[in-house]
């Protein structure tokens, strides 16, 4: 089922198109939001959860038109927005954090508040951490706590910028854990660098690049964007698009076959990476 449906999406800051004509669709599941720096990403994710408006196109979530100003509470009802930068309040206790967050949410039954706060709490497994100040927090527990705080109310729309950016691999591996069962029933749209998450956790994958979609399909089908074109060579290649020396000592080149080398298994880095290489070079042509 869908739950959210973009059309002619574009945002311009002053003359910076930052967004061009989106056109999206995204259901339940974990959706990866792949781009580089500057894609658009943060753009398009602030537009869905109504924190930016859009110039021109339409958004709906379950149906809701946030540019309508009756329906963007419907809208703010449904959604849970993980920001790239969430700003928690250092002195403020965990707890305390969470019940202002859902006060602020329109949770004004004291007794409901509570039972919400502690079992958001309880999902991000922070409930040992509760009177803790939020200052005190170590990096990995301070994104979950960013993350209970999207969870309050059980939206069906989960929006996460860049949530597993500077965590330590154990972390992100407890952090991949919970956005998959958060995904279990949710629609989760999550935008990242890592390809290894995307590879880890999404069923659909969306590629922005330049303020544009430039790919949509599933991490295998983003592999196979460089099927055929991923190769082992013994020596390093003259005038290829992209290659590094890898750990066996062999160098992985991306693009074209290079004398006497081996066909190699594309990754969704190669997938991506010569993605880019074409909506990089598709922008300049423009
Ligand atoms: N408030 C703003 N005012 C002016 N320009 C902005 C603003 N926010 C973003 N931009 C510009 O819009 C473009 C898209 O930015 P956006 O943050 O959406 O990209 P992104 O894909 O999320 O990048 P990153 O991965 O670095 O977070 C960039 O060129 C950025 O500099």
């Amino acid at each position: 089922m869908t739950t959210v449906t973009v059309r002619g999406l574009s945002k311009r800051y002053g003359s910076l198109t930052a967004l061009e004509a989106v056109d999206l669709e995204i259901g339940v599941g974990v959706t990866g939001l792949l781009g580089p720096n500057g894609a658009g990403k943060s753009t398009l994710l602030r537009c869905l959860a109504t924190a930016l408006g859009p110039d021109s196109g339409s958004i709906r979530v379950h149906g809701f038109d946030p540019a309508v100003p009756a329906q963007r509470t419907e809208v703010r009802r449904r959604i849970g927005y993980l920001p790239q930068n969430p700003g928690l309040y250092p002195n403020f206790t965990t707890y305390d954090l969470l019940d202002y967050v859902a006060v602020l949410k329109e949770m004004t039954d004291t007794r409901q508040r509570r039972a919400e706060v502690r079992r958001v709490l309880d999902e991000v497994e922070l409930t040992d951490r509760a009177k803790t100040k939020v200052r005190k927090l170590s990096g990995g527990m301070r994104q979950r706590l960013g993350l209970a705080q999207a969870l309050l109310g059980d939206p069906d729309l989960v929006i996460l910028d860049e949530p597993t950016v500077g965590l330590d691999p154990e972390q992100r591996m407890l952090f991949r854990a919970l956005i998959s069962r958060i995904g279990e029933r949710r629609t989760v749209l999550l935008s990242t660098h890592q390809t290894e998450d995307v590879g880890a956790l999404c069923e659909r994958v969306v590629v922005m690049s330049g303020g544009r979609v430039v790919f949509e399909g599933n991490p295998r089908e983003l592999a196979g964007v460089a099927d055929g074109q991923v190769w082992l060579s013994g020596n390093p290649p003259e005038g290829s698009a992209a290659y590094w020396r890898n750990a066996d000592g062999l160098y992985r080149v991306i693009g074209q076959r290079p004398e006497g080398a081996e066909a190699a298994r594309p990754s969704i880095e190669d997938g991506y990476l010569m993605l880019l290489g074409r909506a990089t070079i598709a922008e300049v042509a423009r």
